[in-house]
């Protein structure tokens, strides 16, 4: 497959996508900030940072000149932080052509606006044809060639396939969605609850109890959803539950290790700054957690994780809090209002 393609963050999901397209056949340019790491990349393909080990494609070239990586290419893919999405892609979207495809990558929520990352793609570059790609996509697991999937999520029927034809490959799936919403939101509320069940774990819970809290953050999701106008069906496939047990189950997960090292008595703190790796759901729990009290939804879970993550109250106070709360149905959260 000939096709150039740009992907703008060099952090362990920036460099393995851009790698499956490079061994793919496609020309790849990999955006990194840092001078030093790109001259290394390209000396020995190994992003020793991000993900030491492994070998990467002779194809993927990395560049820290976002001009010369953005132009040209048929499809950019954004794999930058949320705290930063909207002032890299600000920095890129006057070399940016129109017909170019941008595709974020990102699972979190813009501070202070409750900007999705394909809102702010779509807010910066209007002419550009905009997807998100969200699933079960441990960065490391992909890296070690372990098969899986995501969802490509686009209005854009042309980008939906494009981006099949060139991620798909002998261990990654690419399935198509036209639920933008559905999907990124999927992806982003999903952190919270691996922080919660990271935590849970540290704590010694049973195999009952984890299969409880991945119910009922399925559950919670969905109703927040339902309040925000998306359609909590699609929580059903890949980006959805697919995403929320890889993250709650695996030690790969950053969010899960955040909420395991809360677990183990560490502050927020020293549980961040131990990862040096972004752990979206910190920020998506304050922002959803606003939300939830502007709008008046129901989030039991997210409501007490914020007491212990922000305001140190005791694990076990708030599950005993949580225990006594009125009875409620089961599978309410497909039933739109
Ligand atoms: N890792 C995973 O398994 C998966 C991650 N994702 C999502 O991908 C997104 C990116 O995460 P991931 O690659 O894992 O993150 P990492 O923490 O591994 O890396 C973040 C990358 O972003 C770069 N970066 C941060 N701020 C800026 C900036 N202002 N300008 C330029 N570069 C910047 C960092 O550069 P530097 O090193 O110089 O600080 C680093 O290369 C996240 O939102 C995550 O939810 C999605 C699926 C799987
Ligand atoms: O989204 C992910 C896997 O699909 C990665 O999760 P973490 O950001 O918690 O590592």
């Amino acid at each position: 497959m000939s096709a150039q393609i740009a992907v703008l963050g060099g952090g362990s999901f920036g460099t393995v996508i851009a790698n499956i397209m490079a061994e793919n056949g496609c020309q790849v340019r990999l955006w990194l900030r840092d001078a030093a790491r790109a001259k290394a990349i390209n000396e020995h393909h190994e992003n020793s940072r991000y993900l030491p080990g492994f070998t990467l494609s002779s194809n993927l070239i990395a560049n820290t000149d976002l001009a010369a990586v953005v132009s040209g290419a048929e499809a950019v893919f954004v794999s930058i932080p949320s705290s930063s999405f909207r002032q890299v892609v600000a920095q890129a979207k006057d070399v940016l052509r129109p017909e170019q495809l941008l595709i974020s990558t990102t699972k979190g929520v813009e501070a202070g606006t409750f900007a999705l990352m394909s809102d702010i793609l779509t807010e910066l570059c209007p002419d550009n044809p905009v997807g998100v790609l969200s699933g079960p996509n441990l960065a490391k697991e992909i890296a070690a060639g372990h098969i899986t999937a995501s969802v490509i999520a686009s209005k854009n029927h042309v980008l939906c396939q494009r981006v099949q034809q060139i991620l798909c490959s002998k261990s990654f799936r690419a399935y198509a969605s036209d639920d933008v919403f559905g999907v990124e939101l999927g992806g982003t509320l999903k952190n919270i609850y691996a922080i919660a069940s990271g935590l849970s774990a540290a704590l010694g819970v049973g195999e009952n109890t984890k299969s409880m809290l991945m119910t009922r953050s399925l559950a919670e999701m969905s109703r927040f959803a339902v309040a925000e106008g998306a359609n909590p069906m699609t929580f059903l496939g890949l980006s959805g539950i697919g995403d929320l047990i890889v993250t709650c189950s695996s030690s790969l997960s950053r969010n899960y290790r955040v909420g395991f090292a809360l677990g183990q008595g560490k502050t927020l703190q020293q549980a961040v700054e131990e990862l040096g790796e972004v752990a979206e759901g910190v920020n998506t729990l304050k922002q959803v957690r606003q939300q939830a009290i502007e709008k008046d939804i129901y989030m039991p879970l997210a409501m007490g994780l914020y007491e212990v993550v922000f305001n140190q109250a005791p694990v076990k106070e708030v599950i005993a809090s949580m225990m006594s709360n009125q009875p409620n149905v089961d599978v309410e959260f497909s039933v739109p209002r």
